[in-house]
């Protein structure tokens, strides 16, 4: 089953071409990656697959629904990491993901205290995000993308600034998340990512998406 279909996608900045006439599939509960060079797209790709930024021209269908009419400004049920999170600096990780999961209304207290302590992370510390090290910030930006059990993850550069350990421990997380049926869409720069976990590989080149694998 399709979950995202690209029909003929272009986009440019100013003048500067990014992607042309692109043609993309995402079927139900594999993961993608998406791989390219500094600056090649991967990041505007994804916020195009959100809904964040437009196409100039094409089609962007999730679940069916065209995305960027009206009523689908956005897909629904998407875990997104892109760029960095806008925190609260103020406040601890909790209220962080407290206050996010307020906006649906979807998940209680355990369930965000479960969602930390699968990241690695420690629900009641009282330790607020603008002394977060670089890699508990990307294991709050994970916990974000997942804690409301997201059917469709799409996440930009998941294991920057992760050590060893949570690497694998997330890597082994997303397996699951495959097994269960989810679909994941991600790019890194590190190829053992990629090739430890995706089931398809696309490639930015020449403008297009070039399948690798
Ligand atoms: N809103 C914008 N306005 C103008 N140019 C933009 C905008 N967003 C992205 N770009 C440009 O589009 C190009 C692709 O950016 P993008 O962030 O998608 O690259 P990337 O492949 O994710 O790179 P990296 O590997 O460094 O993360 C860059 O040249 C960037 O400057």
């Amino acid at each position: 089953m399709s979950v995202i279909t690209l029909e003929n996608v272009s986009k440019k900045f100013k003048g500067n071409t990014l992607f042309n006439q692109v043609n993309l599939n995402i079927e139900k509960g594999r993961i993608y990656g998406i791989v390219g060079p500094n600056g090649s797209g991967k990041s505007v790709l994804f916020k195009m697959i959100c809904g964040f930024i437009y196409p100039d021209e094409g089609n962007l269908i999730v679940e069916g629904k065209l995305i960027g009419q009206s009523k689908n400004r956005f897909p629904n049920n998407f875990g997104i990491i892109i760029d960095r999170p806008g925190y609260i600096a103020n406040k601890t990780g909790f209220q962080n993901l407290k206050e996010l999961a307020s906006i649906l209304g979807v998940i209680d207290e355990d369930k965000i205290e479960d969602t930390m302590e699968l990241v690695g992370l420690l629900p009641e510390s009282d330790q607020k995000v603008k002394n977060y090290s670089l890699g508990m910030k990307q294991k709050l930006a994970i916990a974000q993308a997942i804690m409301e059990d997201q059917q469709v993850l799409i996440l930009d550069e998941p294991f920057n600034a992760l050590d060893f350990d949570s690497v694998k421990h997330i890597r082994k997380l997303l397996d699951s998340y495959r097994q269960e049926g989810r679909t994941i869409l991600i790019t890194s720069h590190n190829q053992e990512d990629i090739d430890i976990l995706c089931d398809s590989v696309y490639r930015i080149n020449n403008f297009k998406l070039e399948k690798v694998i």
